[in-house]
Order: structure tokens, then sequence, then C-alpha cells
């Protein structure tokens, strides 16, 4: 027979990200992030390879990857709505926790199965974020697929990629839910 866990479906069917703008302070200290962080490791992992770590970004560390994503637009020859785009998330972030793919040599699990990983890895810390009761977001932006970027703002190596950048903070408004996918159109059931 099943075991339920009700309050943890109805988490489920109701989560929906705060847009990483709309989100202020307080932010979650070191303790309650080490909690949200295990969470988030708790995570499929095919092979154990751990393919994933972590970079807790906040205060002047943020404003540093604003000033990089800056330079990187002046190198790239961005406009200057597009360098805006790059930079913002960093300017005026609180706290952001860059999900970083880290790639494991395996003669059994391919490559895709570990960036399938690391993407369960940031649903499941911008979850536990969310289940804790703070605001969160699951950003990208062209910074985080810029290896200039990567190995300026946070000295990544070759075999390491941005996943995204989870900010989190405290909501300060509640934006409308977006749209959600209509299941006819998405499910098919065979069972012969
Ligand atoms: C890999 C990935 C990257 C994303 N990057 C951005 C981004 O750079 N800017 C943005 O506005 N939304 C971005 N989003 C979408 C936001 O996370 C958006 O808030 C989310 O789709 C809302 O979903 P939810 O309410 O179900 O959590 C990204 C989503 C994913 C999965």
């Amino acid at each position: 027979m099943p075991d339920p866990n009700p309050a943890a479906m109805e988490f489920l069917l109701t989560r929906r990200s705060r847009p990483a703008k709309t989100l202020g302070l307080p932010v979650p200290d070191r303790a309650e992030l080490m909690r949200i962080l295990t969470a988030a490791s708790r995570s499929p992992d095919h092979g154990k390879l751990e393919p994933w770590r972590f970079v807790v970004l906040q205060g002047a560390a943020l404003r540093r990857l604003g000033e990089h994503a800056r330079a990187r637009a002046t190198a790239l020859g961005l406009e200057a709505e597009q360098a805006d785009k790059g930079a913002q998330q960093f300017e005026t972030g609180q706290l952001a926790i860059a999900v970083i793919e880290v790639h494991k040599a395996s003669d059994k699990i391919p490559a895709l199965e570990q960036t399938y990983a690391v993407g369960g890895v940031c649903l499941a810390l911008l979850n536990a974020a969310l289940a804790s009761g703070w605001g969160a977001n699951w950003l990208s932006g062209w910074p985080s697929h810029d290896r200039g970027f990567m190995s300026a703002a946070l000295e990544l190596d070759a075999h390491e990629r941005i996943a995204g950048f989870i900010h989190i903070g405290t909501e300060t408004s509640a934006p409308p839910d977006r749209p959600r996918p209509d299941l006819d159109r998405i499910v098919t059931w065979q069972d012969s």
C-alpha cells in the first residue's frame, strides 16, 4: 500500500519560483543554507559520481561577478541592453548559489546523464529553499554560458560549467502564477 505524504505532495502541486529581482533581505544564514544544500545534494546520481559543487555568493562576491559580467560584455562587444541583462542579477542580488556541473570521467555514465543529475540538483535546491519558506529563482543568462566569465569570475576548470544561479531571499511581492503545462497534451498512456 502507498504511504502518502500529503504535505509534501501539496507543496509539489503548488510550488513556484519568485522572480530574483523581487527577493530581498533577510537571506538564510550559513546553518540554514547547509541544511538546504544537504537536501539539494540528496538527488539521483547515476554511478554516485557527484558531478556538482556549490559556490555560495553574497555581498561583495556577487558585486564582483557583476563587474566580471560587465567586463565580458565589453570584450564581447555586446549591446548595453544585453550587458545589463547579464550583469543585473549579480548587481542587485542578495544571495545566489552557483551550481557548478563538474564532469567526471566515466566509462559507464554518459556526460548527458551527469548533466541531467545536476539539473535535478538545481531543482532540488530551488525546492528546498521554497519549502524552507524563502523565495527562490533559478537563473542562467549569457554569462553562465560564457567560458571567459566562468574562468575569470569563478575560476572554473575546463571540465566544469555553470548549471545555474539559484537566488534565494525574502519575497517582497507575490506575482501571479504562470500558466502550467496542459497534461492532456503531454501525457500518453500505453497499457497494451
Ligand atoms: C536552466 C534554466 C535557466 C533559467 N534561466 C532564466 C533566466 O536567466 N532568466 C529568467 O527570467 N528565467 C530563467 N529561468 C526560468 C525561471 O527559473 C522561472 O522563474 C521558472 O521557469 C518558473 O518556474 P517555477 O515557478 O515552476 O519554479 C530558467 C529556468 C531554467 C530551468
